[in-house]
């Protein structure tokens, strides 16, 4: 067994249909590729169609699942009613969402204009809470137990800078998964979220890690486990989070990162110590401790 191979039993989303958005490419295309092999019925949406069609016609061809899809920008509701409603017109249900289309790029914050700065935090904070909000209404209607899971960042609960907007935006979505699993818990409805650290995809390395940073920093050096993350290995915790085998867990943020977050540690500086370092430092400790004890 490796980090690379599924984790769930074969069919363990059968029946159920989940909405992924910003599914077409990236975690979210890796995410409605695993759900569909393992059984679900998957709608993607985003902006762009062909991006979609190409997305949905490679994965129903590589794992035989049904998949249909919904050009769809987040920041519109009557455009998130559609996929919805497409999806129910498709698939007779929906059991799951995941919030996963995102927008972001690095930046210096004072260097943004206020449409900058909307942008991000519309796409994010606004998307998921427009999709949570019209899918929460459907299932408490039809008395359905949906499942939401969303897809924010470490820094929604540290904070950075240079994505500023990004990390207002992350950390409402991570606020609201937690205010909404203990309000609609009352309808059997799930919320959870998933804090990714470094996954490699084309739409965040190319706005949050350019060729010009890619130079100059190594993930290798800066996380503790020395690489960056496997997409199945995301696709693993969100499969699990979606089914029923996570059903006693809501309002959970489970953190996937290798280990990044915790270089905050404040003596995390040792890193860089040797042994022979470790042996003299020891002595003179322990030399410090017999000094200082009170004579008998
Ligand atoms: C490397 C380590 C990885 C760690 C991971 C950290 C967490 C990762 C989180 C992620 O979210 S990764 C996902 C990234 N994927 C995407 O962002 C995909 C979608 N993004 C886009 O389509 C664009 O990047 C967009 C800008 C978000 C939206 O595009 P849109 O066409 O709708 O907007 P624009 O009209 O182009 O721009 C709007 C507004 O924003 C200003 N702007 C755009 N880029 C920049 C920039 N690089 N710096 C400063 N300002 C920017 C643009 O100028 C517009 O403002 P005005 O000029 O009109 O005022
Ligand atoms: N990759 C990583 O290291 C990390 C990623 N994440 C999170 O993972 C998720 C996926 O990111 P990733 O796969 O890396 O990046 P991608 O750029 O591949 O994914 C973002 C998706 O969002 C869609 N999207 C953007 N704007 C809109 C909009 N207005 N309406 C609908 N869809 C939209 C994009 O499609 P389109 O442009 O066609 O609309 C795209 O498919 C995001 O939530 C991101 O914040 C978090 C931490 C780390």
């Amino acid at each position: 067994m490796t980090h690379t191979e599924g984790m769930l039993r074969d069919g363990a989303l059968e029946n159920k249909t989940i909405i992924v958005t910003g599914g077409g490419t990236g975690l979210g295309k890796s995410m409605a590729g695993y759900f569909l092999r393992l059984g679900a019925n998957v709608v993607i949406c985003s902006r762009k169609a062909d991006v979609l069609a190409n997305t949905a016609d490679e994965l129903r061809q590589s794992t035989g699942g049904r998949i249909t899809f919904v050009a769809c920008d987040v920041r519109k509701t009557e455009e998130v009613e559609q996929v919805i409603a497409r999806a129910i017109e498709t698939f007779g249900r929906v059991d799951g969402l995941v919030n996963n289309s995102a927008g972001n790029f690095i930046s210096p914050t004072e260097r943004l204009s206020y449409k900058a700065v909307d942008t991000i935090v519309d796409i994010v904070l606004r998307g998921t809470y427009y999709f949570t909000l019209a899918l929460g209404k459907y299932w408490i209607e039809n008395q359905i137990k949906g499942t939401v899971l969303n897809i924010v960042t470490t820094y929604a609960t540290t904070g950075s800078g240079w994505v500023v907007p990004s990390a207002m935006a992350k950390a409402g979505v991570l606020t609201m998964t937690k205010s909404l699993a203990f309000e609609w818990a009352r309808h059997g409805i799930r919320l959870n979220a998933i804090a990714p650290g470094p996954f490699p995809t084309k739409g965040a390395w190319d706005r949050l890690f350019p060729e010009e940073l890619a130079r100059k920093f190594s993930f290798e050096n800066r996380i503790p486990l020395a690489r960056t993350g496997d997409h199945q290995e995301l696709a693993n915790l969100a499969a699990y989070l979606i089914s029923n085998f996570s059903a006693y867990m809501t309002g959970e943020v489970i953190t996937l990162d290798g280990g990044e977050v915790l270089s905050a540690g404040q003596f995390n500086f040792l890193k860089e110590v040797t042994d022979d370092q470790w042996d003299a430092i020891e002595d003179q400790i322990k030399s410090a401790t017999r000094t200082g004890k009170t004579p008998e």
